[in-house]
């Protein structure tokens, strides 16, 4: 079975290196771009499996005449009538630019010579690229040529393109340039390549030294058979020894075999070549072109613009790989999917902690109107450049570590995390990465995130939510000082879904909250570690909010080994820390049974009417007015006695339906029907009662809806109903809106010679604010005890 040679040398020959004398190369520096010529249309589509088609060459010429290229191979018209045509389009359909030259190549044979000259007939600006083989191996196998026979070659047919230029300048005005390969020059005798080049100079006989009527003479490696260095031999040997120096542009055309193609066309413009051929991305025969863009992008990484642009390089990608249907190795540099990325912990942290220090030392350098330099760890362009995001820059795997994962919290959330939350959070994240054995995406990270600390709303919530508090401050009755006083958090929070109140005593909000946790909720956590910072954009620092991280442990073992960590974001700085109390102790509690809140409302009890009245809020969404407030809160101290001032919250509201027949069946006086008409004397309501199951029909007039029905009232009632107290709200929200009416009605009545008179409430909501009122008062009428004067 064939296999690698244990001895090459029997098979493969070394280069044979140039003994140059004192080489200039190696100590120059490049300072200045190239000229660049892209052969993508030509070299690269003549190396595709199915060459482009006329469409695809034509989108791809756009695309380089927009990203800045002047010169552009197009084709080889004498290959194809596809060539050929797409050639005649470009020049017809008036598609290239004025100050674009387009380049077509052929071989030293008249016919073909001939058709390229005619392909490029009437436009503006060509340059005629001719090619034939010099070295050894081509004169003696494939031309079967001496070396005077491949000048000859070369000198006729140069002559032959000068008459047919010369031609049609004269018939259609287009202005020639002249371009000689001597093809395989990397592999000739380099004083031969000198030799047929001068021969080719003089053919010509119309080099000058004007950058548009110097002849290019293009140098390929056309097979990179050696080190680059020896390539920047080559060239400078050429450079140094041709005559007439000044009339020539030292072209380059490096191939990629050796992988070094890039290395080459770098050494060799040190060299002395003033131009390069290539195409986008490294297309060609075989290993390919050298790659243009990468050459120009080392240029603009040395700060020196390449005059070719690539500000949106995805774009460029895609046309390219559309055209070439060949994908961009996702190594590739600074074009692969994977160039920014960082896997690898160490290599995370060390990015994450250069950006960092950019955003400093960039905001130094802006207030100093110096320049900001990019100095990046692993990075050496700045993605944005090149229309890329920070994004892709930092992926999480198996191998990544805390820093990177840190550093996506920061870019998607935009908390900055402290470093004991970064280990533990990264712990979360390694467990998934292992169990899943893929590559974290930034939403696995950011919704692990979200889970693992109850953060960001609706879908993460944990069991315990901050809905509202108020944070008051009282007196400390052991301390001297004010700055001492004691911080009382009183608080409403959603338990499993169950709005409560709960209140507690601190030095701070957050020992105030955890106060109110142990006591209603035998949550028994104290805190460990705090910090917070605020998030804003500069654009938007009206809208900045805080973020609070913080660690919980047992409050009886305060070194313990297990801690929680929570999360918070509020705009307001203590909302923020109640929040991340609240993210910590949802992971604490687990899924563990917690013990039914209860209001304490009895002699010395830590609840009062405002609390009654928050959890009444809360479960039934009723605003009860002040005195409705007060009344209820004896009714509550009354029911609670029983159970040693204690008052579960269902039961709470259980009492508040059953005290006022809120949202109950009807009940012994109530309105079946009514309605309501404007007349003269104000409004009038007709309509029926329902008095204990009988129906009676009344009509009254009032100012108003509900003195109209005090007015049917007072036809079917002995004494006199008056409204003490009215009030209503809205309730409910969007189209389920509706109305919630309190009404107070004093009833004074004579019974027997002793006069009695009584209050009480009514509490009713409805879609329709009329009927809510007019409900309100029935339910009130009915509460106290209306005595009925009408047989039914
Ligand atoms: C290194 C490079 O990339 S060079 C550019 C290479 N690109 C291409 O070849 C793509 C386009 N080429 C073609 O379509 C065809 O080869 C054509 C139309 C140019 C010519 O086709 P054919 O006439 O069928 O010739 P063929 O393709 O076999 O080419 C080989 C012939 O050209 C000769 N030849 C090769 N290079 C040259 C040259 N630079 N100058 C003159 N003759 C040449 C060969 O010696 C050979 O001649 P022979 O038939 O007398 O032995
Ligand atoms: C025609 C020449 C320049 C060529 O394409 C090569 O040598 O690779």
């Amino acid at each position: 079975m064939p296999c690698m040679l244990i001895d090459p040398s029997q098979k493969y020959k070394p280069y044979t290196p140039l003994h140059l004398h004192n080489r200039q190369w190696p100590a120059k520096r490049s300072t200045v771009p190239p000229i660049w010529l892209s052969t993508d249309l030509r070299d690269g589509n003549q190396a595709l499996a199915n060459p482009m088609t006329i469409e695809q060459k034509t989108t791809f010429f756009k695309l380089l005449v927009e990203c800045g290229y002047k010169e552009i191979e197009v084709a080889y018209p004498a290959a194809s009538d596809t060539d050929f045509n797409f050639v005649r389009g470009l020049i017809e359909k008036k598609q290239i630019p004025d100050d674009v030259w387009i380049q077509v190549l052929t071989p030293a044979r008249e016919d073909l010579i001939k058709r390229t000259v005619d392909a490029v007939a009437g436009s503006k600006r060509a340059i005629i690229h001719m090619y034939n083989a010099t070295s050894s191996l081509f004169r003696n196998v494939v031309f079967k040529n001496s070396k005077e026979e491949t000048i000859q070659l070369a000198v006729e047919h140069t002559e032959f393109v000068r008459r047919l230029t010369d031609e049609c300048t004269e018939t259609y005005g287009t202005v020639f340039r002249y371009e000689y390969s001597p093809e395989t020059f990397s592999q000739t005798e380099p004083e031969f390549a000198v030799e047929i080049c001068n021969a080719v100079k003089a053919a010509w006989g119309k080099a000058g030294t004007d950058t548009f009527n110097k002849i290019i003479f293009n140098l390929p490696a056309t097979v990179e058979i050696a080190p680059p260095n020896h390539f920047a031999d080559l060239v400078e040997y050429f450079h140094t020894r041709i005559s007439e120096r000044e009339k020539i542009l030292i072209s380059l055309h490096p191939h990629n075999d050796r992988g070094t193609g890039i290395a080459a066309a770098e050494l060799g413009i040190l060299a002395g070549a003033d131009r390069v051929e290539g195409c986008l991305f490294g297309n060609g025969e075989r290993t390919g072109n050298v790659d243009l863009v990468n050459l120009a992008l080392n240029y603009y990484t040395q700060g020196i613009h390449p005059n070719v642009h690539f500000n949106d390089i995805q774009y460029v990608i895609d046309v390219v790989t559309q055209c070439n249907d060949l994908p961009v190795h996702p190594r590739h540099p600074y074009a692969g999917d994977l160039v920014f990325s960082a896997f690898s912990g160490s290599h995370q942290d060390a990015i994450k902690k250069g950006f960092e220090d950019q955003a400093k030392r960039h905001a130094l350098a802006r207030s100093r109107g110096e320049s900001e330099i990019w100095e990046m760890p692993y990075l050496p362009i700045d993605p944005v450049d090149l229309g890329q995001t920070y994004e892709a820059v930092i992926r999480v795997n198996s191998q990544s570590g805390k820093g990177g994962v840190a550093y996506l919290v920061k870019q998607h959330l935009h908390l900055d995390l402290p470093r004991k939350l970064q280990i533990a959070f990264y712990q979360v994240v390694q467990v998934i990465a292992d169990r899943e054995a893929r590559e974290m995406t930034v939403d696995d990270i950011t919704t692990a995130f979200r889970e693992a600390y109850h953060f960001g709303g609706g879908k993460h919530k944990g069991r315990l939510t901050l809905s509202s508090f108020r944070v008051s401050s009282a007196p400390n009755p052991d301390a001297a000082d004010e700055a001492e006083d004691i911080r009382q958090f009183d608080g409403t929070i959603s338990v499993d879904g169950v709005l409560r109140v709960i209140r507690g005593d601190g030095n701070g909000p957050i020992s105030a909250l955890l106060d109110a946790l142990r006591t209603h909720l035998d949550i028994d956590l104290a805190l460990r570690e705090y910090s917070e910072h605020s998030i804003d954009t500069e654009a938007d620092l009206q809208n900045s909010r805080a973020a609070s991280y913080i660690e919980l442990v047992p409050a009886n073992d305060r070194k313990s080994a297990v801690s929680w960590w929570g999360v918070g974001v509020d705009r307001d700085i203590a909302g923020s820390g109640l929040r991340a109390v609240l993210s910590a102790v949802n992971s604490h509690i687990g899924d563990r049974v917690l013990p039914e809140l209860k209001l304490s409302v009895g002699f010395n009890a830590r609840s009062g009417q405002s609390d009654v009245s928050s959890a009444i809020l809360n479960s039934l969404g009723l605003e009860l007015p002040r005195r409705l407030q007060a009344a209820f809160f004896e009714v509550v101290q009354r029911a609670a006695a029983g159970s040693g001032g204690e008052i579960a919250h269902d039961a709470l509201s259980a009492l508040f339906r059953e005290t006022y027949g809120y949202d109950s069946p009807p009940e012994k006086l109530s309105l079946k029907s009514f309605e309501l008409d404007r007349v003269e004397a104000g409004t009038s309501l007709s309509g029926e009662f329902l008095y204990e199951g009988k129906v009676q029909k009344v009509q009254g007039i009032g100012n108003g809806p509900l003195s109209a029905l005090l007015a049917c009232l007072h036809k079917v009632i002995d004494g006199a109903l008056v409204i003490r107290e009215y009030s209503e709200h809205a309730l409910g929200q969007g189209t389920e809106v509706g109305a919630a009416t309190y009404v107070e009605l004093v009833y004074e009545v004579t019974e027997n010679e002793r006069t009695l008179k009584t209050s009480g409430w009514g509490v009713v909501s409805d879609t329709d604010i009329a009927a809510s009122g007019l409900h309100a008062v029935m339910s009130a009428a009915s509460r106290v005890g209306v005595v009925w004067k009408t047989p039914v």
